[in-house]
């Protein structure tokens, strides 16, 4: 059960008389998703998303509405946020903050083929470029202060072998994030978390990327890492399948070609882009927020392609 505050539709009869959309005809709570409350809202004007933010505030909601709003205008497929009669993006909600987005048609393609792929590669290659000129600022919370906060965190539960892992691999973080390949890597607003439950297909045709709630500013390079590391592996073993690594690496390519220097950086980036997700993973595994919590995503698999990613060369980010 992921709604974590509960909504009646009798508590937006007055509610959203502040949004152009007609009144509420329709409320369903949606059980996936483990950050916030979403509900599918059906009002006189048509079908949308409503999200309470459970963890986020009224402070840092802005940059991921706006940001969305920005690449909607753009012609990017991600949902469009509606705004109030004021302007608001955002207003309270029992309390909490809420917005209200259109409801992306489709659903989430989890066995993906080239096809897949290739669509979600120009689609982010197009939103890299569209976010360029999005004057807000904020870095992506889960980038290396965060990993060097969380990493003493989790260190006390892990296994020799794995507390070795972890030590090991952020100081070459560290390193990595420090030397001059990294410096000249493009960086921009990125989603930071475009996994496969976060697009929506409708057969072979993408309709849209969505929860943008991990975006901030950060590498290109980091955003397709994290992107491959899901959408282009054998969920088993954490193995890239070279068709469609290809088909999405070749597709972004064509849109916003990969510099040399984001070749250098790649296979150290498919590491941090495994790393970033192994250590949120342990954290909710062993810190589970009280009450709320489903069951924490499994660890092991961001292990298991951490080590992947060290042991096999990348592939080429050129074909
Ligand atoms: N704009 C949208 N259009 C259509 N469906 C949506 C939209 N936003 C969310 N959903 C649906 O709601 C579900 C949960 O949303 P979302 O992934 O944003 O939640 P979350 O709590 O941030 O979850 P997580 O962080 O685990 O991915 C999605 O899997 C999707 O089915
Ligand atoms: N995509 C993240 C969950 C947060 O959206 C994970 O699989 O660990």
């Amino acid at each position: 059960m992921a709604v974590f505050t509960s909504v009646t539709l009798g508590d937006l009869t007055q509610w959203i008389k502040q949004f152009p959309l007609g009144q509420a005809v329709a409320l369903k709570g949606i059980a996936s998703g483990i950050e916030n409350s979403n509900f599918f809202l059906t009002t006189e004007s048509g079908e949308y998303v409503l999200t309470i933010f459970e963890n986020l505030s009224f402070e840092q909601l802005p940059f991921y509405l706006k940001l969305m709003h920005h690449l909607a205008e753009r012609g990017v497929l991600v949902p469009a946020p509606v705004a109030t009669h004021d302007g608001e993006l955002i207003v309270p909600l029992h309390g909490k903050p809420a917005a209200i987005v259109s409801k992306l048609e489709g659903s989430s393609q989890m066995a993906p083929q080239a096809v897949h792929c290739a669509a979600v590669g120009t689609m982010l290659a197009r939103m890299h470029l569209a976010a360029q000129d999005y004057p807000l600022e904020q870095p992506n919370l889960r980038g290396l202060d965060w990993w060097n906060l969380t990493t003493p965190k989790v260190l006390p539960y892990l296994s020799a072998e794995n507390a070795h892992l972890l030590r090991a691999e952020m100081h070459f973080q560290e390193a990595f994030a420090g030397c001059d390949t990294y410096r000249q890597l493009q960086r921009g607003p990125v989603h930071a978390d475009l996994f496969r439950n976060n697009v929506m297909f409708v057969g072979e045709r993408l309709t849209g990327f969505f929860d943008f709630y991990f975006a901030g500013c950060d590498t290109w390079l980091f955003d397709v890492a994290v992107t491959i590391n899901d959408w282009c592996i054998d969920l088993a073993t954490g193995v890239l399948d070279t068709a469609r690594v290809r088909a999405m690496l070749d597709a972004y390519h064509a849109v916003r070609p990969f510099t040399d220097a984001e070749q250098t950086a790649w296979q150290p980036m498919l590491r941090a882009a495994a790393l970033r997700f192994w250590l949120s993973r342990l954290y909710d595994y062993y810190q589970p927020r009280e009450a709320e919590m489903l069951t924490p995503h499994d660890p092991t698999h961001f292990e298991r392609i951490l080590r992947e990613r060290i042991a096999t060369p990348a592939p080429e980010l050129r074909g």
